[in-house]
């Protein structure tokens, strides 16, 4: 299976501006094959938390009726980094994930906000595991920060999930945390993390880029700059998952009695 990375600056607080770019990047991967896009966290807007209220978006706006038309007409499955969905008069951080017919087939709104970021102060947290059906078979999505919390992985893995989304805003001053993290989530639950950061600045962060995709493994299979925008694009081989978790047994192995 192509995927493709989005790895994007983002224009802050301009929705339209960040759709045209996601749209000329999503054309660009489906040139180059790609059958499942990732786009970063926040991507419409970027962290404008205090705007987010006016300019995010309920179900069924445009952005996501963009993804929806780009999936149906190119027969592509997305997931559609996060954008800040409007819910009751709140602001969710969503994943919004997509078919190749262009139905939306899951959401996961983050659940762990972050300190650092303020986050708790404009953002409401989510409540449910993104767990997904794609063609594949089973994916998780976290956001972020939830890449810290490794019960949060391993929950969506022990629940049948192969490959872990992580869209992100990570910034560059826990760089090294990113590329640790993506490649230990990977290798303790033998599943593929393809996580997608942004590049470029905003009022308070310069962003970490080196969106990556890493297998089972814990092999790094495609990996972004640290400030260039990027399609990324590689292959995932879901096949080598069983045979992974036959050579080194760790969820046969799991004593759950004693942790
Ligand atoms: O955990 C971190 O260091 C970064 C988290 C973050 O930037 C986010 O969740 O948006």
């Amino acid at each position: 299976m192509k995927v493709a990375l989005l790895q994007m600056d983002i224009v802050l607080g301009d929705v339209q501006a960040n759709r045209q770019k996601a749209l000329a990047m999503l054309e660009q991967g489906a040139k180059a094959g790609a059958k499942l896009f990732v786009l970063p966290e926040l991507w419409t807007t970027g962290y404008v938390l205090d705007q987010l209220l006016e300019i995010g978006e309920p179900d069924g706006g445009p952005t996501v009726t963009m993804l929806q038309k780009f999936a149906k007409d190119n027969g592509v499955e997305i997931v559609g980094g996060s954008i800040a969905e409007i819910r009751d008069g709140k602001v969710y951080n969503t994943i919004y994930v997509i078919d190749s017919a262009g139905e939306v087939i899951g959401k996961y709104s983050k659940i762990h906000l972050v300190p650092m970021m303020n986050e708790e102060k404009y953002l409401a947290p989510g409540d449910k595991q993104g767990l997904f059906d794609l063609s594949f078979g089973k994916a998780g999505g976290i956001v972020c920060y939830d890449l810290r919390f490794t019960e949060l992985t391993r929950a969506l893995a022990l629940k049948g999930a192969q490959v872990l989304f992580v869209p992100a805003e990570w910034p560059a001053v826990r760089g090294r945390h990113w590329l640790i993290l993506s490649q230990a989530r990977a290798i303790e639950n033998q599943m593929f993390v393809v996580a997608v950061n942004r590049v470029g600045q905003d009022h308070s962060n310069t962003f970490f880029g080196h969106s990556l995709v890493v297998s089972p493994w814990g092999e790094v299979l495609a990996e972004g700059s640290e400030t260039e925008e990027q399609v990324i694009i590689a292959d995932i081989d879901l096949g080598i998952v069983p045979e992974i978790r036959r050579k080194v047994p760790v969820f046969a192995d799991r004593r759950p009695q004693y942790y």
